[in-house]
């Protein structure tokens, strides 16, 4: 199984750019799609989940055509967008049955079956009769999962889907996904660079509609060995480096500030740092947005 996007640009009717001319090639496994605010994440997973269109370009899912066969793509598609809204006041265990059936498993015995067997996946089925309004966000977003699952996806989007969890909630959705990409194709759409870290074995970074970088992670992070540097330095100073380096980040260590730079060259007055997937991250859309946080 295989998603192929080519050449895919869309522009919204307020002349923004949304994507331009982007090409990607997705295998089975997760696959992390990385990048800011704005960046065109949601416009592009939207037009592979077949609810908007794009205006030239071309996305197969096997000998699929995505864009012009819409029903066939939404048999093995499976989708938990941005914004999931839940009716507050139905359980989960209801709520499942309903989509189930919505999904076309007509038989109530093989939907019984099936809405357990999703509950148990996602560690709800204790929390079953509970109405959806009562859940945390980590219970939604679990709950998010379990409807995209019903009926044996092939793909499967999810988009932003650890914002606002806990870090313990948040684990429990990286397992849950991680499991779910064993044996299909899942993209992980997110700014969050180290859900891309901890889940990813292919992946891309996207800015400004366009893809700016994509492979391995760990390859993409070796490309910059030697290349970045840190630095303590007074925060007054932060302006002066701006301006001669090219600056990816800035943290706060003991009251100071730490710079992280990209440089070709060594720089002797820096410390040589091991880079990682967040600087690979930083160097692109700085690169592009000259903004560096
Ligand atoms: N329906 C729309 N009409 C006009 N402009 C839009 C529309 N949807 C998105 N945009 C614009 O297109 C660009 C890409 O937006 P998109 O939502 O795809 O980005 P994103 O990477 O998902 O960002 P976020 O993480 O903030 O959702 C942004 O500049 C956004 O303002």
């Amino acid at each position: 199984m295989k998603l192929t996007i080519q050449h895919l640009s869309k522009t919204y009717s307020n002349g923004v750019q949304a994507l331009k001319e982007v090409s990607l090639t997705i295998h089975q496994g997760m696959f992390g799609l990385l990048g800011p605010n704005g960046a065109g994440k949601s416009s592009l997973m939207r037009t592979i989940a077949t609810l908007q269109e794009a205006d030239s370009g071309s996305i197969t899912l096997d000998d699929v055509d995505v864009l012009h066969q819409k029903e066939e793509v939404r048999k093995v598609l499976g989708y938990l967008p941005q914004e999931f809204g839940v009716y507050p006041r139905v359980s989960a265990e209801t709520m499942l049955d309903h989509i189930a059936d919505l999904k076309g498993i007509a038989n109530g015995r093989e939907r019984k079956e099936i809405v357990t067997g999703l509950l148990q996946k996602v560690n709800l089925y204790e929390a079953r009769k509970k109405n959806l309004g009562t859940y945390s966000g980590g219970m939604k977003q679990r709950f998010g999962i379990a409807q995209a699952l019903i009926g044996n996806p092939k793909l499967i989007i999810v988009d932003e889907p650890t914002a606002g969890l806990d870090p313990a909630e948040r684990n429990r959705f990286h397992n849950l996904l991680s499991e779910i990409g064993e044996n299909t194709i899942v993209i992980l759409s997110t700014h969050i660079v180290e859900d891309v870290t901890n889940l990813c074995a292919d992946m891309a970074i996207i800015c400004l509609g366009e893809v700016v970088a994509k492979g391995n992670p760990n390859d993409l992070v070796a490309a910059l060995n030697g290349k970045v540097f840190k630095k303590l330095i007074e925060k007054s100073e932060l302006g002066h480096y701006r301006e001669a380096y090219q600056v990816i980040s800035t943290s706060l260590k003991m009251g100071k500030t730490q710079i992280r730079v990209i440089s070709e060259e060594p720089l002797t007055d820096f410390e040589l740092a091991t880079p990682d997937l967040e600087d690979v991250y930083f160097s692109e859309i700085t690169a592009r947005q000259g903004l560096a946080v």
